[in-house]
């Protein structure tokens, strides 16, 4: 038997996490501009930026034994299976000293939510949706020139079906909860960033 405090820190398996992290899940259809508002948020508010195709990506480089599983789930706009994905952001999260992560891309269908639930007991503070046409995101990452191999139109549809099947019922469950805050992210980058800071701020801002 733990003690009150133990018990309350369990996750729903019973395993305790190393700290109670604030997480900050970061969503919205591919391209939208997940990936460069995070940056803008860790330089003035100093959380961690995870990205869980950040994550994936990095499993292919690394020769790990699921590598070929992953690059093909990415060639097509799959999801990969729960497990994988959450075992790096857990990996990823223990290996870090801080203690508020954005955590973007994820959950991306309702097996990532319930399965980041059960296994870290961690619920988000809240959810940012950025919400931005399928023309303005497709137009985005035909133009990222990262080099990623599911920035083609074809990968990109694939991408777009999955995240109106599979991405938008993880929202909404979170909308029932009063965790969304949505944002135009239609807009120019910095316009949109004074949307996020007005969602984070005054508090959180670091001091100069
Ligand atoms: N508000 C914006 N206006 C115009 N271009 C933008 C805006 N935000 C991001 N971009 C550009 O659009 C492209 C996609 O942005 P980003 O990589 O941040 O999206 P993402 O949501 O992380 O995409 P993915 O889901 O594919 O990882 C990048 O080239 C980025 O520079
Ligand atoms: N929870 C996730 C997140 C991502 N993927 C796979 O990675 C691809 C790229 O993700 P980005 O967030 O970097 O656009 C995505 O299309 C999926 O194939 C995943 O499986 N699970
Ligand atoms: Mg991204």
């Amino acid at each position: 038997m733990g003690t009150v405090v133990e018990a309350a820190n369990k996750g729903a398996n019973g395993s305790i996490p190393q700290k109670n992290p604030t997480v900050v899940f970061v969503l919205g259809g591919p391209g939208s501009g997940k990936g460069t508002q995070c940056a803008n948020i860790v330089q003035h508010f100093g959380y961690t930026h995870l990205s869980a195709g950040d994550l994936l990506r990095a499993e292919i480089k690394s020769g790990s034994e699921n590598g070929t599983m992953i690059q093909n789930m990415i060639k097509e706009g799959k999801i990969v299976p729960s497990e994988v994905t959450i075992k790096l952001l857990q990996r990823a999260i223990e290996e870090n000293g801080n203690d508020k992560f954005l955590i973007d891309g994820f959950p991306r269908n309702e097996e990532n939510r319930a399965a980041f639930e059960n296994v870290t007991g961690i619920e988000p503070a809240f959810v940012l949706f950025f919400d931005c046409p399928e023309e303005e995101m497709e137009r985005r990452l035909l133009s990222r020139n990262q080099g990623r191999e599911d920035d083609n139109i074809e990968t990109i549809r694939k991408r777009f079906k999955v995240f109106l099947e599979s991405s938008l019922p993880v929202i909404n469950y979170y909308d029932a909860k009063a965790k969304v805050r949505k944002i135009d992210a239609a807009r120019p980058v910095e316009e949109v960033f004074e949307t996020v800071k007005a969602i984070f701020a005054p508090k959180n801002e670091k001091a100069d």
